[in-house]
């Protein structure tokens, strides 16, 4: 005869309820979030008393957490404080967040400077690089090329000011998503940059770090919720067309089965080394601005596909050769 089922209170108990983090106030959790970005800073040695530091503002919810963190430590830490916000000449979205880094100045007392791509690559825009590079309305390849100009845009800000440092305001989801964008790509030269809390100022660069690299999405929008941060919150024009939009939904997707999978994901970064020999160089912005300006913008980026130097891309029948070394320092 069948087997009846057994009694419900023979069966195996249900697994606990995971358990989750400690409830906690709105204004204990921001003093909890402040309390761990100053160990970040301290145990990373990331920020010397003295230091002034250029916070890249960019008028979105990391950034502005960013420098209200550092306004908050900035006694503590023995650092002064300068928001350097880059214009990129994105049509329809960078002023509107320009406007709202310019209101963070403003309330918060701190002195700003704008830097534009017009102005410092012989008058290239985003919007020209966008169209030079897909011909016709917008790119894939438009945010390798705006990553890359940034950063060089945000050192020459920085020495405009006088900082001795950078900051970012990259979280741990951005650093997982660009680890596993580099991993997808086998992007080795940015694989062996990336890890780490930031990098030491190689070939005369301005040190740089991301204090925030160690915190969640989530927790950055909470402090922005609990301390009533405003900030610009919309998606830059070009990014759905990003490779970076599948890394982050894979991200989700590896999130869902295993919660701890961002902060792993950043911490394989950090251990992850290459021997010098390996590192093959990334495109700087000289290569970029040097493919633009011969109307040839695809040349400078991408494995494989053949590099620019100084002789100019290679003739038919010619050899690949590797990317020409940075001549900026490096990204
Ligand atoms: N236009 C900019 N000017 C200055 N810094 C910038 C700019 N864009 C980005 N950054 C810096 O790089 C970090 C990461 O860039 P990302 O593209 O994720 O910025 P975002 O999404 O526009 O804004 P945020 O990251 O501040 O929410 C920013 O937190 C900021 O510190």
């Amino acid at each position: 005869p069948p087997r009846s089922a057994p009694p419900a209170t023979r069966r195996a108990p249900p697994p606990p309820p995971a358990l989750g983090p400690r409830a906690v106030c709105g204004a204990c959790f921001c003093a909890a979030f402040e309390a761990e970005v100053l160990h970040t800073v301290v145990a990373g040695r990331l920020l010397p008393p003295g230091a002034v530091v250029a916070v890249g503002a960019s008028g979105g919810k990391d950034s502005t957490v960013l420098a209200h963190v550092l306004q908050v430590l900035a006694p503590r830490l023995g650092i002064s404080l300068r928001l350097v916000a880059v214009d990129e000449g994105i049509g329809g979205y960078r002023d509107a967040a320009l406007a709202a880094v310019r209101r963070q100045a403003a309330r918060w007392e701190l002195p700003l400077t704008v830097v534009a791509y017009a102005d410092l690559f012989g008058g290239w825009t985003m919007d020209a690089v966008a169209r030079s590079t897909a011909g016709s309305g917008r790119s894939r390849a438009c945010c390798t090329f705006c990553g890359v100009l940034r950063r060089r845009a945000l050192e020459e800000g920085a020495r405009l000011v006088g900082a001795t440092h950078i900051v970012t305001g990259h979280n741990a989801d951005d650093m997982a998503e660009t680890v596993l964008m580099n991993f997808l790509r086998g992007d080795a030269a940015r694989l062996a940059r990336g890890g780490g809390l930031g990098s030491p100022g190689e070939g005369g660069a301005l040190p740089r770090c991301r204090p925030l690299q160690l915190a969640s999405q989530k927790e950055v929008v909470l402090y922005a919720h609990f301390r009533r941060l405003d900030y610009f919150s919309e998606e830059c024009v070009y990014a759905p067309e990003a490779f970076r939009g599948h890394a982050r939904h894979l991200l989700k997707l590896l999130e869902a089965a295993r919660p701890s999978a961002v902060l792993d994901l950043v911490h394989s970064a950090e251990r992850l080394a290459l021997a010098p020999a390996a590192r093959p160089p990334a495109p700087g912005a000289c290569a970029l601005l040097d493919g633009l300006n011969r109307g040839r913008p695809r040349l400078a980026i991408g494995k494989g596909r053949r590099g620019l130097d100084e002789a100019g891309p290679p003739r038919d029948g010619e050899p690949e050769r590797a990317p020409a070394p940075e001549a900026v320092p490096a990204f």
